[in-house]
């Protein structure tokens, strides 16, 4: 069950034969046969390559996010058996395999499957695992790995309005799943996490819906919970002296970060109700853009770069308020600096007051923290703050890609 032919789909008819050769009726029972030799592939994102997958690909629609801590008692040979195993089974996964080559069904009925099974009959939808590598993986007395560290990889400073909370933050490791069905991105986390166990366990996990930015002109620009555009003024994917400037590591610090990136993810809750309460015109004043069109207040369409320079006359100052999200992260404020936004909305219920617990899961990918640090920092005079609290934070060092035959993170052994 190795050749590149195999999928879910066709497993599905291969529990059909196993039946037939006599494994027990109750497991195998029932399942129509559906051969997926003329399914369509182009759901199907190539797993090894120079650069890691989920980074320039074509956002997904849907995100399961998973830090990881290793448990207290485990080794470096485990840590190394772990990154080979998760490799393993995220080469298959986002072929639309099954996790092992038993699988769900073909394990026969004396042991607890291989694969849990939900994501069976579902094509690979895009799937894309991303890994990374929190600080604490490089501790002293931990793996044996401080000295291959890169020395950009600390815990990002406080900074104005942080509410952080440790149950949203931090980790020894990252998995990001990004996939058109949200079954598919779960499917992966739980299996890899099964993988896992006594070796590394959950830290913490988001589940994200709706992209909040593109990675490419030729998808729609999407919505965050606050109706506006966001992922306009993105690095975008066909863009290589962008990509090269302020995402691509070069691993002049670290041979393994050559072709790698840095992960920066921040949980923002959203007020909902209060932002819901704002006027049209002093919503567009605080982000800086129109609502409905996305264009910038100084004019023009939705990519016309803005000019910050025009002056309202109804509004008796500059079109693009000094204080305007827009104003305050734009690279002409931050020394240049961009970043490869990669974010996604989450609805987590509602609160005792009856308010949602809603708001945007932020990734950025970049090639230094710095770049997220220093626009960060140029937010504490953003307006939007009234309205969002940043409570969970994490950065990840993401090793450039995989190539075959090799695991993740093979190059800090
Ligand atoms: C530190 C980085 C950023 C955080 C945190 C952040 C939070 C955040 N952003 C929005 C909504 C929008 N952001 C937009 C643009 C934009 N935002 C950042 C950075 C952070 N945002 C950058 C670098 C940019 C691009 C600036 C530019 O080059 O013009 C926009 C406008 C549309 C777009 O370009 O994407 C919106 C809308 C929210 C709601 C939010 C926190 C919840
Ligand atoms: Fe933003």
């Amino acid at each position: 069950m190795t050749g590149g032919r195999w999928s879910r789909r066709s497993a599905l008819g291969l529990i059909g034969a196993a039946g037939a050769v006599g494994v027990t009726g109750g497991f195998a029972a029932g399942v129509a046969r559906d051969d997926d030799a003329a399914a369509p592939q182009e759901s199907v994102v190539p797993f090894h390559g120079r650069h890691q997958a989920g980074i320039t690909t074509r956002v997904q629609q849907h995100l399961y996010f998973a830090s990881f801590d290793m448990t207290s008692t485990a080794t470096r040979e485990d840590l190394k058996s772990l990154l080979a195993d998760w490799t393993d089974a995220a080469a298959r996964l986002t072929q639309g395999r099954e996790v092992s080559p038993e699988g769900a069904t073909g394990g026969g009925p004396y042991k607890p499957p291989d694969d849990t099974g939900e994501a069976l009959g579902l094509e690979a939808n895009a799937l894309t695992l991303t890994f990374g590598f929190g600080p604490t993986l490089f501790a002293a007395n931990r793996f044996g790995l401080e000295s291959k560290r890169p020395k950009e990889l600390v815990d990002l400073p406080s900074f104005a309005f942080d509410l952080l909370e440790d149950r949203f933050s931090g980790g020894d490791l990252c998995i990001q799943a990004c996939a058109d069905d949200p079954q598919v991105a779960v499917h992966a986390i739980r299996n890899l996490s099964r993988i896992a166990f006594g070796r590394a366990q959950v830290r913490w996990t988001q589940l994200g819906y709706g992209r909040t930015s593109t990675t490419s002109k030729s998808q729609s620009t999407p919505r965050n919970l606050f109706g506006f555009k966001d992922g306009t003024a993105n690095v975008f994917s066909n863009d290589d002296a962008d990509l090269g400037r302020w995402v691509w590591a070069d691993g002049s610090d670290q041979a393994w970060m050559n072709g790698g990136t840095f992960l920066v993810a921040r949980k923002i809750q959203m007020l909902i109700e209060s932002w819901d309460r704002v006027r049209l015109e002093e919503q567009e004043a605080i982000v800086g853009r129109d609502k409905a069109r996305g264009a910038p207040l100084s004019g023009g369409s939705e990519f016309t770069e803005p000019d910050f320079d025009v002056v309202s006359t109804a509004a008796r100052g500059p079109a693009i308020p000094a204080d305007s999200h827009v104003r305050l992260a734009h690279p002409e404020r931050n020394g240049g600096a961009r970043m490869l936004r990669r974010g996604y909305n989450f609805v987590e219920g509602n609160n005792d007051l009856g308010q949602l617990n809603a708001g945007l899961f932020f990734l950025a990918f970049v090639r230094s923290p710095e770049q997220f640090i220093g626009v960060q920092r140029s937010l504490a005079q953003d307006a939007l703050n009234e309205y969002i609290r940043h409570i969970g934070s994490a950065i990840f060092a993401v090793p450039g890609g995989i190539r075959t035959g090799e695991s993740v993170g093979s190059g800090l052994f």
